[in-house]
C-alpha cells in the first residue's frame, strides 16, 4: 500500500506514466498544475508536443483555499472517483471517465477533457450552449433513477448507502448550505450594505423552519447516489456535448438536492448577469437561464418516468402514479435546495464569478440582493409551486 504524499508536478509525470493506460506513456514529460477548485491539486499531464492527454487528480489533507487549517478527510478522492465510476456506468456519456483509483495516494487518473470548457465560465462570458441544460437534466435522470431504489435490489441499495458514507464533505455541505448563513459566522462573507437583508433572514422564524426541513431531508434521505456538487463550475461542456467531473461531496440523498444546486447556479448567473454583460445581452441571457431551468426539470421528469414504467424492479414502487407522486416531492425539494445554495453563494463563505467578477461594487450588491431575495422567496414558496412554467414565472416577480 502506498504511503500518502502531496505530488509535485514531477512526481504527477511519473505517476500518469505508469497509470495513464496510454499506449505510449513515455511520450508524457510535463505537468501542469491548473486546479482552480477549493479543494485539491489538478495536474494536466502534457506530452513532448505541449498537448494534454490526461489528468491527475490528488485530494490535499486540508481545504486548499483555506489552508492547512482546516484539515479534511483524504477518503474524498475514494468517494469523488467511485461516485464518477458508478455514474458513468449509467451515463457514459455524460460523465468524465476515472481510469484509476489509489485510495491511500488520494489520487485518481482520469481523462483529459481539454476541449471542454468549465459551463461557469462560458455562461460569464455570455455564452450560451442550447444543449446543456437538456443534457444535464438525461445525466441526472439517468444516475439518480439507476442508483436508487426504483432500480437496485434493497439488499444492493443498501450496501451502496454505506459505500457511500460521506461523513466529512456532507458536513460542510451541512454547515455552508444549512446553518452559516442564517446564523453569525466569522466564514460568513457579504457586503456591510446586506447587514440588513441578512440579519432579516436570521429573525425569519418561517424560513428558519423551512431550511431546517431542508437540512433534515438532506441528512436523511437515501434517495439515490447524488453527484453532491453540481453546480456550473463541476460542468464541462462543448458545442455538442457536457460531462459532470468533481463529485467527492457524492452520497446517498435526497434527488432533489442535485437539481437544486443545478436550478441555483443557473439563478446565480440570472442574478449577475446585469452587472457582467451589456443591457440586451443581459437580459437574453436572463430568458436563456430561465428556459434552460424549464428544460432542465422537463427532461429530469420526462426521462425519469419513462424509466420507471420500463425499468422499476420493485412491485410496490412501480404501481401507476407512484412515480408521478414521488417527482412532486423531488420538484418542491428541489426549488427549496436552490434557494438554499442561492443564498449559500451569496451570504456564506463561497462565492461564484457570476456576481464575484462584477466589477462595480454598487452593481455587485444589487445583484446579491437580488439573489438573496430570490432565495428567500424560493425557499418559502417551494411547496406552492406547481411546475416549471409557475416557477420561472414566480422568479421574474421578484425584482
Ligand atoms: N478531466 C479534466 N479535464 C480537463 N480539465 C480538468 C479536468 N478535471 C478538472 N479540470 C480542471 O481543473 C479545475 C478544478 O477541478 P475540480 O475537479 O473542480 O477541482 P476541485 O475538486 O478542487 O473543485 C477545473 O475547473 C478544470 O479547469
Ligand atoms: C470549504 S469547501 C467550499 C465549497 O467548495 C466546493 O466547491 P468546489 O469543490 O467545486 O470548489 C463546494 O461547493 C463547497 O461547498
Amino acid at each position: 500500500m502506498s504511503q500518502y504524499r502531496t505530488f509535485t508536478a514531477t512526481d504527477a509525470v511519473e505517476y500518469a506514466r505508469q497509470f495513464s493506460g496510454l499506449e505510449n506513456p513515455q511520450q508524457l514529460t510535463q505537468a501542469l498544475e491548473v486546479g482552480d477548485g477549493n479543494l485539491n491539486l489538478v495536474f494536466k499531464i502534457l506530452d513532448q508536443q505541449g498537448k494534454s492527454r490526461v489528468i491527475v487528480k490528488q485530494a490535499l489533507p486540508y481545504v486548499r483555499c483555506v489552508g492547512e487549517s482546516w484539515p479534511l478527510t483524504l477518503d474524498r478522492a475514494r468517494l469523488e472517483a467511485e461516485t464518477l465510476i458508478e455514474h458513468y456506468k449509467y451515463s457514459p456519456e455524460h460523465t468524465v471517465h476515472v481510469t484509476h483509483l489509489d485510495a491511500s495516494l488520494a489520487v485518481m487518473v482520469m481523462e483529459d477533457l481539454s476541449e471542454y470548457k468549465i459551463w461557469r465560465g462560458e455562461l460569464v462570458a455570455g455564452k450560451s450552449y442550447p444543449q446543456a441544460a437538456r443534457q444535464l437534466g438525461h445525466y441526472l435522470a439517468s444516475v439518480l433513477f439507476s442508483t436508487s431504489d426504483f432500480a437496485l435490489h434493497p439488499h444492493e441499495k443498501k450496501a451502496q448507502v454505506a459505500r457511500f458514507i460521506n461523513t466529512e464533505m456532507c458536513e460542510i455541505t451541512e454547515d455552508l448550505f444549512f446553518n452559516d448563513p442564517y446564523i453569525e459566522h466569522p466564514r460568513n462573507d457579504y457586503p456591510p450594505a446586506l447587514e440588513p437583508l441578512v440579519a432579516s433572514l436570521r429573525e425569519d422564524a418561517e424560513l428558519r423552519i423551512a431550511v431546517a426541513e431542508l437540512k433534515h431531508r438532506f441528512l436523511t434521505h437515501a434517495e439515490a447516489l447524488l453527484h453532491g456538487d453540481i453546480h456550473t463550475g463541476s460542468v464541462f461542456v462543448t458545442d455538442s456535448g457536457l460531462k459532470a467531473i468533481d463529485a467527492e461531496f457524492g452520497y446517498y440523498g435526497p434527488m432533489g438536492f442535485d437539481l437544486g444546486t443545478a436550478m441555483g447556479n443557473l439563478l446565480l448567473n440570472y442574478c449577475g448577469v446585469p452587472g457582467l454583460l451589456a443591457p440586451r445581452e443581459a437580459a437574453e441571457a436572463r430568458d436563456q437561464r430561465l428556459a434552460e431551468i424549464i428544460t432542465l426539470w422537463q427532461t429530469f421528469s420526462d426521462e425519469f418516468l419513462t424509466r420507471s414504467e420500463q425499468s422499476t424492479r420493485d412491485v410496490a414502487l412501480a404501481v401507476p402514479g407512484y412515480a408521478q407522486k414521488f417527482l412532486q416531492k423531488v420538484w418542491c425539494d428541489a426549488i427549496g435546495f436552490c434557494g438554499t445554495e442561492l443564498i449559500r453563494r451569496t451570504v456564506g463563505m463561497s462565492h461564484v464569478a457570476d456576481i464575484s467578477n462584477i466589477a462595480d461594487d454598487m452593481m455587485r450588491t444589487d445583484c446579491l440582493r437580488h439573489a438573496i431575495t430570490l432565495g428567500r422567496t424560493l425557499i418559502l414558496a417551494a411547496g406552492h409551486i406547481s411546475d416549471a412554467e409557475s416557477l420561472v414565472a414566480r422568479i421574474r416577480q421578484v425584482a
